[in-house]
């Protein structure tokens, strides 16, 4: 690795905050310090397999390539959260000969943005209960509490607790816990510009109602200070290099499927003012990620985009032609043909969202000649552009036939799915259809009063951030390829008036995930000279 300092001399920034040698945050002034002048370059997926598809190992590879054709490129990506670290798919830092580094410390501690934001998530929680056992202003309704605690593990035994079985004046209540990345306050850490942003949007955290049905919100209680406080150096993006010693921003951790699935607007920033090329992650397939990336973090970032990376697999949409996860690395040309058809489907959700996409074919060491000659036949078939990506086996090298087809798109307006006034209801209704083609949605009792919270709230005009599976383009994890004759149906919508968001939560989707029988913390371990190893 370079000392951090060299990577921040390739791109012109001049101050940092050191974490070390290899690591350091950026202040908030050196951001704005540039003009922008890099191209977006959005890299998505079609539906994965649950050990992931890709992208952020492809996002590295291809910024990494753009340096092999001479230009400067930025690739900006989320802090990868412990949950899926010691969880199924490990870390995300990348693999083979694409990652960033330093891996271990970024897929675990990194700078402690997580920690920050679990202890200010729980802060006011704790605040929330303790004007409850005081019987202080604002005394909330027990039942009518919409803020619980965060933890950055899978665990779902804290899906549903009761609390207050101590000494707790008897306020026996049932609670619950969402892994970090589900936060409100992740979803603020991602798009808030500055510390009075961040303070303005945490102020307006909703965290629920008095008996008499009134509002209450985070600012009542009086402790925004110190949330904000906590959260100082957790808002300041991170700067860390590629295997290659390009410059990588990673920076806050919203998952795809739970929440909006991006980095920081500000690390973006950074990517668009500091290089030609941004290359940057959205989270799970273009149903999910790529969706709230239009629809949200561009139209909030207010930034064009000119090209679309489409991440596909052979052992994925095998997958979705039907094969057990166990039987994935044996050939199956048929089930693979048959999959294709989630390709197409994502291909056209790309479209809908206004770009081109570049299909990039990343080649894994199972995928067999007959495989991978079938699948750019298809490909082919499916009139778009298509590269094989090696960025896992030769890294920016193998990236570069990908980056050629990337270099000269010119910046496009992206096409939102809904205008912002229009009303929670007529959003999701389009999304739902236009996206994942479905033919409705079904609003459950509960979501059905959530909608008219919405209204009688005045926050019709919040984004959707749609919460569903990332396995399927329905609410159904089982329902692979490309499904059609379905409805989705919305259990409830969170309210996240900070971020202004709501969140449709979809199907049987949780915000607090759990761990596989074989965690993949189980091949973690420490040397005895202090390396951590099995972090994959
Ligand atoms: N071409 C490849 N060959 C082998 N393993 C790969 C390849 N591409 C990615 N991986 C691995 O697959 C897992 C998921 O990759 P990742 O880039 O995190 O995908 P995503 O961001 O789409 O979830 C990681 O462990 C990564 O090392
Ligand atoms: O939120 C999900 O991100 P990945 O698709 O990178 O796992
Ligand atoms: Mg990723």
């Amino acid at each position: 690795m370079l000392p951090i300092e060299e990577i921040a001399q390739k791109i012109g920034i001049e101050n940092l905050i050191h974490y070390g040698n290899y690591k350091a945050k950026i202040p908030l002034e050196e951001i704005w310090k540039k003009e922008r002048r890099g191209k977006v370059i959005l890299v998505t997926a079609i539906n994965p397999t649950p050990f992931g598809e890709g992208k952020t190992t492809t996002a590295i590879g291809t910024s990494m390539a753009f340096w092999h054709l001479g230009k400067k490129s930025i690739v900006t990506l989320r802090e990868p959260s412990l949950g899926p670290v010691f969880g199924i798919k490990g870390g995300g830092t990348g693999g083979g000969k694409s990652t960033v580094e330093p891996s271990s410390d970024i897929n675990l501690h990194f700078t402690g943005d997580f920690h920050a934001i679990q202890v200010a998530h729980n802060l006011l929680a704790s605040v929330i209960n303790n004007a409850i056992y005081h019987n202080l202003e604002p005394c909330l309704d027990r039942k009518k509490i919409r803020w619980g605690h965060v933890l950055d593990l899978n665990a779902r035994e804290l899906r549903k607790i009761v609390i207050g079985l101590g000494d707790n004046g008897g306020a026996i209540a049932e609670d619950y816990f969402e892994i970090t990345s589900a936060s409100e306050i992740s979803a603020i850490i991602a798009i808030a510009k500055d510390y009075e942003d961040l303070k303005e949007r945490l102020s307006n955290i909703l965290v629920g109602f008095r008996t008499d049905k009134t509002a209450v919100f985070a600012r009542d209680f009086k402790v925004v200070g110190a949330m904000a406080a906590v959260l100082r150096d957790a808002l300041l993006p991170n700067l860390v290099q590629t295997s290659e010693g390009t410059p990588a921003v990673i920076h806050a951790g919203p998952f795809a499927n739970i929440a909006h699935g991006h980095n920081s607007i500000l690390a973006d920033e950074i990517g668009m003012r500091y290089s030609d090329y941004l290359v940057t992650e959205a989270g799970f397939g273009s149903d999910l990620g790529a969706e709230k990336f239009v629809n949200i973090v561009s139209r909030l970032g207010n930034f064009d985009i000119s090209g679309a990376v489409l991440v596909a697999t052979v052992r994925a949409l095998k997958y979705h032609g039907g094969v057990k996860k166990k039987h994935l690395a044996e050939e199956n040309v048929e089930a693979l043909e048959k999959g294709a058809e989630n390709l197409q489907r994502h291909i056209e959700i790309v479209r809908k969202l206004g770009f081109e996409p570049v299909v990039a074919i990343n080649h894994f060491p199972d995928d067999t000649e007959r495989e991978l000659s079938k699948l750019q036949e298809l490909v082919e078939d499916m009139n778009v552009k298509f590269a094989v990506s090696e960025v896992f086996a030769k890294g920016g090298e193998g990236g570069v036939e990908l980056a050629k087809y990337l270099q000269d798109i010119e910046p496009r307006k992206p096409r939102f799915v809904y205008k912002i006034d229009e009303p929670v209801r007529e959003k999701v209704e389009a999304i739902a259809t236009e996206i994942y083609g479905a033919d409705g949605v079904d609003w459950d009792h509960k979501a059905k009063k959530d909608l008219k919270l919405i209204s009688n709230l005045g926050f019709d005009d919040f984004f959707v951030c749609m919460a569903k599976t990332q396995y399927s383009l329905s609410d159904n994890p089982k329902l692979l390829g490309a499904p059609e004759n379905f409805v989705v149906t919305v259990r409830s919508l969170k309210i996240s008036s900070g971020a202004k968001f709501v969140v449709p939560l979809l199907g049987d989707i949780s915000t607090m995930p759990g761990l596989p029988s074989k965690p993949a913390a189980e091949s973690i371990d420490l040397t005895k000279d202090g390396q951590i190893v099995g972090l994959r």
